[in-house]
């Protein structure tokens, strides 16, 4: 296999000593593999602030195959470049929020200059034959930065967000600069049919390109391809993790729910992932659907996220603000319908959670994947699974078509879901989770690196 350059943002090498696989972030294990095997080099920030410019550190560490190098930024390019535009404008377009975008050109200008000091580091490191892969929104500008620099060797991206529809997408001052700077790369993976789409739609009918079919695409004077590749998890190191952990927070958990049972959701607390539309389809449940109440408890995990941009604040006081109406109105003495908490799991302690739920709420407004759903299924008990309750909006629910399938946005007809899913017999349990299940084994995280780096290794784009 030929050496791979992996550059993201954020760099999360494997746990070691976690004790198994399935018990680390699934695209860590995932890059982590794709990095052995390529005796490759990951490179992304150092999560560090530096003092100034001039006290930035570069650090590289030696890995058993691989090497990773990361990089300090100051505080300064942070709330330019990742506050600013990628969490402030980036993310909201990219999830169909424009509304919520905060356009300041400084910060672009920010974004600009970081991915120029990564795509200068980058270039550096860079040999004949090596294979570049790029990730995510906050490096578009990457590919053309490389390429000013004499780099001409197969660069990749994968898009790990939604890829929107051309008109949403057009509401960002900068689309054509983005836009011309990805098409520098030679393969652009998105996670969905649908992002492909889009994002053909866009070269085609906004930039003006020539798309044959995915293989050849010519835009902005370059040639390319693209593809989905849905992201994807270890379904059975997750498994195992999930059944074989008996930890405290398991324990503690069991003792509260005193033979209830648990409906589960797990998010970063971000506006994308539909927390307050999701507790009012739970109101909606307690309200018309009394006989649940005491039996059931609503248990949210939202470790906070993005803590420094203006809406995610906005986001944490709302979200206070409706626990505290549902429990107000529905607590009584001795039991509590929704526990809300800020705290985030480890991944094993996660997987043992995810087990023992009997419900999960999976209903982001728009995601790219959402890995929490194939997790959720992952973990559950084959003889007893629960049921997944999943956005029509998430990634995952072009492959987890045997979920029950909602619109978050209707809050009466997801409370009503929720209803069906506690009512579900045992026997359609196991066969929508044989389904799913099929699915998550036959497209696993392997498949999705593997495929990836293999499509970028082809041969250069033919007419
Ligand atoms: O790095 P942060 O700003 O703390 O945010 C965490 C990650 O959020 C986004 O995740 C996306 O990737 C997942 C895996 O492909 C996908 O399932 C999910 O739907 C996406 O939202 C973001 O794209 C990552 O870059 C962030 O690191
Ligand atoms: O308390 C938590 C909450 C989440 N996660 C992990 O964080 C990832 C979240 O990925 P997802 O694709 O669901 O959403 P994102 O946060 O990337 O938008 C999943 O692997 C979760 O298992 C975790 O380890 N602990």
């Amino acid at each position: 296999m030929r050496r791979l350059l992996l550059l993201s943002n954020r760099v999360t090498p494997l746990q070691t000593g976690a004790g198994n696989r399935g018990a680390t972030g699934g695209l860590a294990v995932a890059i982590h593999d794709a990095l052995s095997e390529s005796h490759g080099l990951w490179f992304g920030w150092s999560g560090r602030i530096a003092e100034s410019e001039t006290e930035r550190r570069l650090n590289t560490e030696e890995k058993e195959h691989y090497q990773v190098t990361t990089i300090d930024l100051t505080e300064a390019e942070l709330e330019g470049y990742y506050n600013g535009y990628s969490n402030g404008v980036l993310w909201p377009i990219l999830h169909y929020r424009a509304d919520l975008m905060e356009y300041h050109s400084a910060h672009f200008e920010a974004y600009r200059r970081v991915n120029e000091l990564f795509a200068e580091q980058l270039a550096q490191q860079v040999r004949p034959g090596d294979l570049i892969w790029i990730h995510d929104y906050h490096l578009l500008l990457v590919a053309q930065e490389l390429r000013k620099r004499g780099v001409d060797n197969p660069i990749g991206f994968f898009l790990h967000t939604p890829f929107p529809a051309p008109e949403a997408l057009t509401a960002l001052p900068n689309h054509r600069e983005l836009m011309e700077g990805l098409c520098h790369c030679d393969l652009i993976g998105l996670q969905t049919r649908t992002d492909l789409r889009a994002f053909l739609d866009y070269l085609r009918f906004e930039a003006g390109g020539k798309v044959l079919d995915e293989e050849r695409i010519e835009c902005f004077g370059r040639r390319l391809r693209a593809g989905c590749f849905p992201i994807s998890i270890d379904p059975d190191g997750f498994a195992q993790a999930a059944a074989q952990v008996r930890n405290e927070a398991r324990r503690r958990l069991l003792i509260s729910l005193d033979g209830r049972r648990l409906l589960l959701g797990v998010d970063r607390l971000d506006y994308t992932k539909g927390l307050p539309q999701r507790i009012l389809s739970y109101e909606h449940l307690l309200e018309h659907h009394p006989e649940h109440r005491r039996r059931i408890a609503f248990l949210q995990i939202a470790p906070h996220s993005r803590s420094e941009v203006p809406e995610y604040i906005h986001l944490r006081r709302r979200l206070e603000e409706l626990s505290g109406h549902v429990n107000g109105r529905f607590a009584e003495l001795d039991w509590v319908p929704l526990r809300y908490v800020n705290r985030g799991l480890s991944r094993s302690a996660l997987a043992g959670v995810l087990r023992i739920a009997s419900v999960a709420l999976v209903t982001p407004l728009r995601d790219g994947m959402n890995l929490v759903a194939k997790e959720y299924v992952a973990a559950q008990d084959p003889e007893d699974p629960g049921v997944l309750l999943l956005s029509r909006f998430a990634g995952a629910a072009h492959e987890l078509d045997a979920a029950l399938i909602v619109n978050p946005l209707d809050y009466e007809a997801t409370g009503e879901a929720l209803h069906q899913a506690l009512a579900m017999s045992l026997e359609e349990r196991q066969e929508r989770w044989q389904a799913m299940m099929e699915v998550i084994r036959a497209q696993d995280v392997t498949r999705w690196w593997r495929s990836f780096v293999t499509r970028l290794a082809e041969d250069a784009w033919e007419a």
